[in-house]
Formats: structure tokens, C-alpha cells, sequence
């Protein structure tokens, strides 16, 4: 039994060479949505994934979502909030309690998990070291431009603190606001900050982590995993989707067209999905890459 077990495990860790030595030195952006923030044991085990990925010789960057716990901040101080095409319609009360949730709660969370490890992780926000420069959102729905607020559009990424950090051993973790030229501050949804982070960087894989097994054929009236899909194909299946899949599914599309080979959606309930995704031969959930 034991030199089955012994067999199983070595077969496991063989299994993850030929992947060891193809992202050897790659940067992964790995996107944290706040749906996948649920259970202790689950965070724990993605800030294990993030510190094995930094030891295997990888170069993991964290964007970070956190949708859910700023609707509950708002829920309790009694502002309402409401969603058109998956992003928040931010009014400038809101958008203080979203920089508040996600710079100051959401990001030291995910900070302090990973650091339990070691030395890693550094927090840093869109607005700092000029990371990410936004203009507001002109959002059109039926055709109709409508208002959502304070809501950021990326036009430019400085990505020098976070290549900076990255070089030095670090884990940036990143919040997903940023600055206008105008002076403002905006509330940018985080798969869009994801992906413009990772082109940016020139990433080999951008990887977003959410509470669905991955982008479903026709959801909700069936739940059949699509497992691989072209840019092409994508594009045109994103005006049929609905509410969060939209900006993440643009999210893809936006990292493929700008040069990172593989942007995946995984789901982050599994345990150790980042590991199964990147070291295992069949790899998870939903995976996008360019057009041929
Ligand atoms: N085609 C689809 N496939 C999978 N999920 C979908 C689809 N269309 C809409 N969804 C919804 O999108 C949600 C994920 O987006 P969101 O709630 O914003 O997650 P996160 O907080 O991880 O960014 C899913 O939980 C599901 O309810
Ligand atoms: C404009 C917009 O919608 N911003 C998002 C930012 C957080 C986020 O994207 O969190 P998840 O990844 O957990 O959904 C929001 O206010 O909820």
C-alpha cells in the first residue's frame, strides 16, 4: 500500500516536470475574485499555490477582486449599489467605501495569506507609482450611453513598481483602482485590471479565479464546461453572456489580443486549482488563446 501511495505521489510530482521547466522564469497574473474569497481553508490553500508557484521559479502577480465584501460594507452603512453589465455603478459614496474595502481590508487580507509563508507579498494600489491611469467608463447599454459613475476605463499601465518588486523576490498584490488624469479616482472592475496588468508585463498566462468551474456553453440553463475557446470564437460569444462573466470573459479576450498566449477561468473552490491548472497535464477549467 505505502509503495502505492509513495508511487502515486512521485508519479504526481513527474508529472509536473515538462510544466516546471516550460514556466520556469514566467510571469503569471493571477486574478482573485472576491466570490472565491470563501472558505479559511480555501484562502489558505491559494496563498500556498501563490508562495509554491514564487519557489518553483515563476513570477506570480495578484490582482485582486472583492465585489462581495464591498456590497456588504455599503449594504451596511445603507447605500444602495446596483450592477449594469457587471460593473458597479459607482456614485462618488460608494466610491470611497470601494477604495476603503478593497485597498484597505481586501488587499491586507490577501497580503497577510501569503505572507504567512515568508517575506512575499507587498500591497500596492492602481494609484500608486502611476500603476494604472484611468479615464471614466462611457458604458453603453441597447445602444444607449448610460452613467455608471466613477467607474475607470485602464488607458495606461506603468508597470515599473510592480517589475520592481517582482525582481526582488516579491509578490505584488494589487488593487484594482486607479487615477484619471482629471484627478479623479475610479472604481475599475478587476479581471479588466487583470488584463491590462498582464499585457502590460508581457505575462505567459493570466488566470482568473472565480466561483464557477469555468465559462459554461449556456449558462444558466446548462452548465457544460467550454473548455477551450479562440479569440474569435469568444468575441463572439460575449454579447450573449450576462452579468460578472462579461468583464471577465473581456478580460480574456483583452490579454490574448495584447500577447499573453493563454488566459484561463478557473474555479477557485477547488483546492489548489492554480497548481492543477498550471502543473497538470489535462489543466482546468475554461482556457482562451489567440487566433491562429
Ligand atoms: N456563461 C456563464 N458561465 C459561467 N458563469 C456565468 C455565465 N454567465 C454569467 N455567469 C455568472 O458570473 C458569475 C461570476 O462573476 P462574478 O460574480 O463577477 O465573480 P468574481 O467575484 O469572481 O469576479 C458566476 O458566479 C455566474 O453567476
Ligand atoms: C467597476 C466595478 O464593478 N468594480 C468592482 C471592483 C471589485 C471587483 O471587481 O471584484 P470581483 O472581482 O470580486 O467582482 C466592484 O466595485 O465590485
Amino acid at each position: 500500500m505505502r509503495a502505492n501511495g509513495a508511487h502515486a505521489k512521485a508519479g504526481t510530482l513527474i508529472e509536473a516536470l515538462p510544466w516546471l521547466t516550460r514556466f520556469h522564469g514566467a510571469t503569471v497574473v493571477v486574478k482573485y475574485g472576491g466570490n472565491a474569497m470563501t472558505e479559511d481553508a480555501l484562502k489558505a490553500g491559494f496563498a500556498e499555490d501563490i508562495v509554491f508557484l514564487r519557489h518553483a521559479g515563476l513570477r506570480p502577480v495578484v490582482v485582486h477582486g472583492g465585489g462581495p465584501q464591498i456590497s456588504e460594507h455599503l449594504d451596511r452603512l445603507g447605500i444602495e449599489s446596483t450592477f449594469t453589465a457587471g460593473l458597479r455603478v459607482t456614485t462618488p459614496e460608494a466610491m470611497q467605501v470601494v477604495r476603503m474595502v478593497l485597498v484597505g481590508q481586501v488587499n491586507r487580507d490577501v497580503v497577510g495569506l501569503i505572507n504567512r509563508h515568508g517575506p512575499f507579498a507587498v500591497g500596492l494600489s492602481g494609484e500608486d507609482a502611476h500603476l494604472f491611469t484611468a479615464e471614466r467608463k462611457h458604458a453603453v447599454v441597447d445602444g444607449e450611453p448610460v452613467d455608471i459613475g466613477q467607474v475607470g476605463d485602464i488607458v495606461r499601465v506603468e508597470p515599473g513598481a510592480v517589475l520592481a518588486l517582482i525582481d526582488d523576490g516579491r509578490v505584488p498584490v494589487v488593487s484594482s483602482i486607479a487615477r484619471g488624469e482629471d484627478g479623479q479616482v475610479y472604481n475599475v472592475n478587476a479581471d479588466t485590471a487583470a488584463a491590462a496588468l498582464a499585457v502590460a508585463l508581457g505575462a505567459h498566462k493570466l488566470i482568473v479565479l472565480t466561483d464557477v468551474e469555468g465559462l459554461y456553453a449556456n449558462w444558466p440553463d446548462d452548465t457544460d464546461v467550454i473548455d477551450q475557446l479562440g479569440a474569435a470564437e469568444l468575441e463572439d460569444l460575449i454579447p450573449t453572456l450576462s452579468s460578472g462573466m462579461v468583464p471577465k470573459m473581456e478580460a480574456c479576450l483583452t490579454a490574448v489580443r495584447g500577447g499573453v498566449p493563454q488566459a484561463h477561468v478557473l474555479d477557485g473552490r477547488v483546492p489548489h486549482a492554480l497548481l492543477l491548472e498550471i502543473f497538470t497535464d489535462e489543466g482546468i477549467g475554461t482556457m482562451v488563446m489567440p487566433d491562429e
